[in-house]
């Protein structure tokens, strides 16, 4: 800043390779610079920016108008870390120079600022002459010391020295338009100072105040408001202000480009479907270099401000995150579950026992989980995954809990299986058998079949590592299955016990002690056969009228006997007592146990002696029939009628013999019409049609018969002579005209039976069994 026209652009552009306008020296002395203008310093490092203001004291702004002079000069301090001030060399220790109000409104608004910060000042002193700087500077400084002090000051700055708020520099240059050479010289010189400025104890060294350089242009237009608006400038409170800006301006973006980020976006993609291995690493890299380019851009913003943000930011990011972090978490759960399941599977099936083999795999998936667990981590974040870890820890209790209850009902069904295999067909058979060895003999095939399986079983469970209780319950479960089968097979042959009686007693009946089915010649005791057939038949009723799998004590046996099969014998015992078998309960026996109550015994005996009467009726008639078979001669006196009766005939036939070739030869014929006609054939569809059909086909069928005997009888001498050469053809032709089939008849069909002859001559010990 300085007066107008005083050379402060061509200083600077000079000083900082810039190219701000100069006023045209042979125009006149007019203002140039109007407002503030800005440049960036070329070849300074670091990046400098140079103002270059309205120069003050200006004819074109009027005497009066020092409000912008104030307010441009203000903006001056608050933005710059160094202002240069030009003055005249020849106002050093002038009472009324043009540069003292200057002085006096930068020190006035340098107290508006409340900046901790100090701004170097550095004076130039244009156009110098003789008088060595070593001997104007004091001067200078006692001037500026005096404005100083004329200040008025807040309370709080009464006592303080200018040199808390400033750094106060000199330099002195020649005159530009009279010594150039000397003057670009000097400012070469001074150009030097402003390499490296921000260094400790540079031009610019104290950086307290500084707003970084993306957080300028909004600074700078935040502080020209304000200054606008005439308010007092808090610089700390701007600082942070912008700093709040700048540092939610910049979170925002680095979220924007995370969120848009290529690899962000395909780590997200490739998690929806599966686990994704180094998913914790990659996710911390990509959040760390968002956090990285946040730091290093914000870096030079207000401390707490930028930390704050930087929280919000990452706090924004890990919230972007989380569900993609979850549902790594859900496949590493799912997948472990999967591979835990897998695990006991193998183990299962290559024979490892069941809770050893559930141990081992917890073991194992608990590793895998936490393993990945600790591969999904993010770095930024400090989540918990111990609640996916306790979900997937209830998650294989659970299916380890699934997979046993199947595990054991398998097994259990098995041994079920095999104990109704083992039981199921023998105690059919046992009962079957139904004799006093029979419940003995179920009791024991129990006993026997059900320790093997709950020995075998025993060791199947040992695997599980149950509790005492709960093994010897299941094994008590299968005892009682066991059981159940016999019982409900006893049952099962309860219910067809009718059946099953009537068998054995047609059975015993009809077969002899060889199992020979029984011929019923007369020589049989069909009461004993009978009697022993009940017998047993009864047993057979007896052994499934109750279930004795505990003990066979009771007494149904000997009751059913004596009240069934000798009534005799028992009433002789129980005299006038009622029915033993009027009950519907027997003796010793309890309910459950009861198969079939003595009510239903008789009942079913009852039934049974109904069922079985018809076949020793059967038996007695066969036997019977037999007896009168086997005497064939016709009683006595029947002979004796017919020695009487038939003695005329007999001696006819005795005096003539010839009779007994008529006979033979009716005979003959008889059998020939009865042959030709197939009488018994046709009677086959009953005795109307059969008369019928005859009475149709007699008439033909004799004469037919008649003609070929006749036609046989025209040819004897050709017969004579074939019969010489015994031809066996012609002899069997003869035969079976008499007695052949209806075919050998025709006269169409006589060459066929020539042929055939012919053909069957071959075989002559057939045609003898023909005949
Ligand atoms: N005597 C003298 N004149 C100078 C010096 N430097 C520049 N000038 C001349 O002063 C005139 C004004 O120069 P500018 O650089 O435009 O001055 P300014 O202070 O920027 O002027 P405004 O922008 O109008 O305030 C020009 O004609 C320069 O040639 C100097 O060191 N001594």
């Amino acid at each position: 800043m300085g007066p107008q026209s005083s050379g402060k652009s061509t200083l600077l552009n000079h000083l900082f390779n810039t190219n701000f306008r100069e006023m045209d020296a042979y125009r006149g002395r007019s203002q140039t610079t109007k407002g503030i203008w800005i440049a960036k310093c070329a070849g300074i490092e670091p990046c400098t920016i140079v103002m270059d203001l309205e120069g003050t004291d200006g004819r074109e702004r009027g005497e009066d108008d020092t409000a912008f002079e104030k307010q441009s000069a203000l903006f001056a301090l608050a933005v710059s870390d160094v202002v240069l001030i030009n003055m005249w060399c020849h106002d050093i220790g002038r009472e009324q120079a043009a540069n003292k109000p200057l002085l006096k409104t930068v020190f006035q608004v340098m107290l508006r600022l409340f900046s901790p910060r100090k701004t170097t000042l550095m004076f130039v002193i244009r156009d110098k002459t003789r008088t060595p700087l070593e001997n104007l500077e004091p001067l200078l400084r006692e001037d500026i010391q005096k404005i100083w002090d004329s200040v008025p000051k807040p309370e709080a700055h009464k006592r303080t020295p200018l040199s808390d708020f400033f750094n106060v520099q000199v330099v002195a240059l020649s005159s530009y338009e009279e010594k150039e050479e000397q003057f670009k010289e000097q400012v070469a010189h001074l150009r030097q100072k402003f390499f490296h400025s921000i260094a400790p104890g540079g031009l610019a060294g104290d950086r307290r105040g500084v707003v970084p350089a993306s957080g300028f242009s909004f600074s700078s237009q935040q502080i020209w408001k304000v200054i606008k608006e005439n308010k007092d400038l808090d610089l700390p409170a701007h600082k942070v202000m912008v700093a709040t800006v700048r540092c939610e301006e910049i979170a925002n973006e680095k979220y924007s480009f995370f969120v848009a980020n290529e690899d962000w976006l395909e780590l997200e993609e490739a998690v929806q479907s599966q686990l994704v291995p180094g998913f914790g690493r990659k996710l911390s890299s990509l959040l760390s270099n968002c956090l990285f380019s946040y730091d290093e851009e914000a870096t030079y913003f207000e401390d707490s401000v930028r930390s704050a943000k930087r929280k919000q930011l990452e706090e924004k990011l890990l919230q972007l995150v989380q569900p993609v972090y979850q549902l790594m978490l859900e496949h590493i759960r799912s997948g472990t579950l999967d591979y835990f399941k897998k695990a006991l599977n193998d183990a299962l099936s290559g024979g490892q026992g069941f809770a050893a083999a559930a141990r081992d795999g917890t073991t194992k998936s608990m590793r895998l989980f936490d393993e990945q667990c600790k591969d999904a981590v993010i770095k930024q974040a400090n989540w918990d995954s111990s609640k996916a870890r306790d979900k997937f820890s209830r998650d294989l209790e659970s299916h380890i809990a699934e997979v046993r209850t199947a595990k054991l009902s398998e097994l259990t069904a098995l041994y079920e299986s095999k104990l109704k295999n083992a039981l199921y067909g023998s105690v059919e058979a046992l009962l079957e058998g139904g004799s006093d060895d029979t419940w003995p003999a179920i009791r024991k095939l129990l006993h026997h079949e059900t320790e093997t399986a709950i020995s075998e079983f025993s060791v199947a469970l040992s695997g599980f590592e149950m509790d005492e209780e709960a093994e010897e319950d299941m094994i008590s479960k299968l005892r009682n299955y066991a059981r159940g089968v016999v019982e409900a097979k006893t049952r099962e042959e309860a219910g067809r016990v009718l059946y099953r009686m009537k068998e054995r007693f047609t059975s015993i009946f009809n077969h002899d002690n060889d199992s020979m089915p029984r011929v019923w010649t007369g020589k049989e005791d069909i009461r004993a056969i009978t009697k022993t057939a009940r017998s047993s038949s009864l047993k057979l009723l007896s052994v499934l009228a109750a279930i004795r799998l505990d003990d066979d004590t009771d007494t149904i046996g000997d009751t059913l006997v004596l009240t069934l099969v000798d009534p005799k014998k028992g009433t002789s015992k129980s005299t006038s007592l009622q029915d033993p078998l009027a009950s519907s309960t027997w003796e010793e026996v309890p309910a459950a146990k009861t198969l079939i109550t003595p009510v239903q015994c008789k009942s079913l005996w009852n039934q049974f002696q109904r069922e079985t009467e018809y076949t020793i009726t059967q038996a007695i008639a066969s036997q019977e029939a037999n007896k009168r078979n086997n005497n064939w001669l016709p009683p006595p006196w029947a002979i004796a009628a017919m020695v009487v009766l038939g003695f005329n005939e007999f001696m006819t036939l005795l005096r003539n013999p010839l009779w007994l070739l008529v006979i033979f030869v009716s005979y003959l014929l008889l059998k020939a019409l009865w042959v030709q006609l197939d009488i018994s054939g046709e009677f086959r569809n009953g005795a109307l049609p059969g008369i019928l059909s005859l009475s149709t086909k007699f008439l033909p069928t004799v004469t037919n018969l008649l003609r070929k005997l006749a036609e046989e009888g025209q040819r004897p001498a050709t017969t004579d002579a074939h019969s010489n050469t015994s031809n066996p053809s012609q002899a069997s032709r003869i035969i079976q005209g008499v007695v052949g089939s209806n075919s050998a008849f025709s006269s169409t069909a006589s060459s066929e039976v020539t042929m055939e002859n012919e053909v069957e001559y071959t075989s002559p010990s057939r045609h003898d069994k023909d005949l």
